[in-house]
């Protein structure tokens, strides 16, 4: 008997929690955010509850918002690094810029995370749309959307053909003959582009997934066709189902239409859910969460989304529309058209706006019943709109915990999520197949 497809559950780790207010929440234990250990134990508790994989967040120049909202990074693959070592089966998926990194170091930072966690390597791959970056990195200016990920299309090759550098069987490590590797089977890959000129090989072996897991976070026209064609798992941020199942369409059929079989693309909408034994309950905590928020931090966050300016607009007023350039090169572009759709259907104040807003920029925040949430995510799941969920919770850890008591047993009871883990690595997890190098054989076909 066929088993019944399940859904793939990510926790998005954001420090303190994903409203941008949970570090004022009494709950969040705000003091332990450089604390290793507070991340450990989460993953833990994720792993008991057999979640696919804990994903950091990440980019390369600190919030202009840091004065309202702990929103500073720790680098993501130091701190998997250490989870790992502390965990066996949970996945571990970091984000990395193309735009602000050399793809050999890259390869070599994946590559280690895989080996030392046997195989639970994920790359959130990144062209960083944040334009302060560039001042960081010595460059004259931020290079616009579309020469981002035309670049990243590149880095993205060149440390897939560094990963395929060393074929499987290369390591034989063979004391009675005193050879320690097959060099046929190590490669050079002599790339030469418009961006990198890389000799390689790599300087360490293939990796248990052969390589990392790739996963994606665009959803522009740039940011679908580039998932199309490489990632293996998609986040991605919706406010209704209509717009999640025309995503999950375009995006699978896209893949199709490049040789590739739909299941083996996961998309992965964002979910901060607010969980209460009643509805009333929910809710009230939802605006328990919105009452802390700081209307400075929230119109820094709309301008960044937005391009407008509204510090000394009425919150109380209308949204003023007119201001908006629909044309225009926005930064994240996906996100300002998630923000048009919301004023379409609304009509909000800005106020209503930054509410709505303040829980998951941008992605679906739901309140309601443990009963209520595992009903939205079936119907999304079930109707054409995700393969899982990207869950957000309001805070950490215990909107976390809520999820993994309350919701994933629901989950698992109408059979739609594991109860036990059955494999090791994230392709496990996901089912995806684990790649062959592109040079697998050619040493065995120049000998023939
Ligand atoms: C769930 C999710 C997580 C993301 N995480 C990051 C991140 O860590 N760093 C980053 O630079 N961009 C992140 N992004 C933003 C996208 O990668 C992308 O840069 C942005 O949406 C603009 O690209 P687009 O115009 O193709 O949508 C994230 C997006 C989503 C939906």
């Amino acid at each position: 008997m066929s088993q019944r497809r399940q859904l793939s559950l990510n926790l998005f780790v954001y420090p303190g929690g994903h409203h941008e207010a949970a570090w004022r929440y009494k709950g969040t234990d705000i003091a332990r955010l450089n604390d290793i250990a507070y991340y450990q134990d989460l993953a833990k508790r994720a792993e008991a509850a057999t979640i696919d994989s804990l994903f950091f967040a990440d980019g390369p120049v600190l919030a202009d918002n840091i004065r309202y909202a702990a929103r500073y990074r720790v680098e993501p693959i130091t701190w998997l690094a250490a989870i790992g070592a502390v965990t066996s089966h949970i996945g571990l998926i970091a984000t990395a810029s193309t735009t602000y990194n050399e793809p050999y170091n890259l390869a070599r930072l994946f590559a280690s995370l895989d080996h030392l966690s046997h195989g639970r390597a994920g790359w959130n791959i990144v062209t960083t749309s944040q334009a302060a970056a560039s001042q960081n990195f010595g460059l004259v200016e931020h290079p616009v959307h579309a020469e981002r990920y035309e670049k990243s299309r590149e880095f993205v090759e060149v440390v897939t053909k560094l990963w395929d550098s060393w074929e499987d069987g290369a390591v034989l490590a063979d004391q009675a003959s005193g050879l320690f590797a097959d060099t046929d089977r190590i490669h050079a890959i002599e790339h030469i582009g418009k961006h990198f000129k890389v000799k390689g090989p790599l300087n360490a072996p293939r990796t248990p997934q052969g390589r990392p897991v790739y996963v994606q976070a665009g959803s522009s026209e740039d940011g679908r066709s580039f998932a199309a064609q490489y990632a293996e798992a998609i986040f991605t941020a919706h406010q209704t189902l209509g717009s999640a199942q025309a995503f999950y369409a375009d995006i699978k059929s896209r893949a199709v239409a490049l040789g590739r079989r739909p299941e083996h693309i996961k998309v992965l909408p964002g979910l901060s859910p607010f969980i209460g034994s009643t509805e009333a309950e929910a809710k009230a905590l939802e605006e328990e969460f919105n009452d802390l928020i700081q209307p400075e931090y929230s119109l820094g966050q709309l301008k960044r989304m937005t391009g407008i300016d509204l510090s000394g607009y009425d919150l109380d007023g209308p949204f003023p529309r007119h201001l908006l350039d629909i044309d225009g090169n926005i930064g994240a572009a996906s996100r300002f058209q998630l923000i048009v759709g919301i004023l379409d259907r609304e009509n909000p104040s800005i106020r209503q706006l930054i509410n709505r807003l303040a829980g998951g920029r941008g992605h679906f925040v739901l309140a309601g019943t443990p009963e209520r949430i595992a009903d939205e995510i079936q119907l999304w799941f079930e109707n054409g709109a995700a393969d899982g969920f990207n869950i957000m919770p309001p805070w950490l850890t215990g909107g976390f915990d809520a999820f993994a008591q309350e919701v994933v047993p629901l989950l698992r009871k109408r059979g739609l999520f594991r109860t036990e883990y059955s494999g090791t690595t994230l392709r496990d997890h996901y089912g995806l197949p684990r790649p062959e190098s592109r040079f697998a054989g050619r040493s065995l076909r120049a000998s023939a």
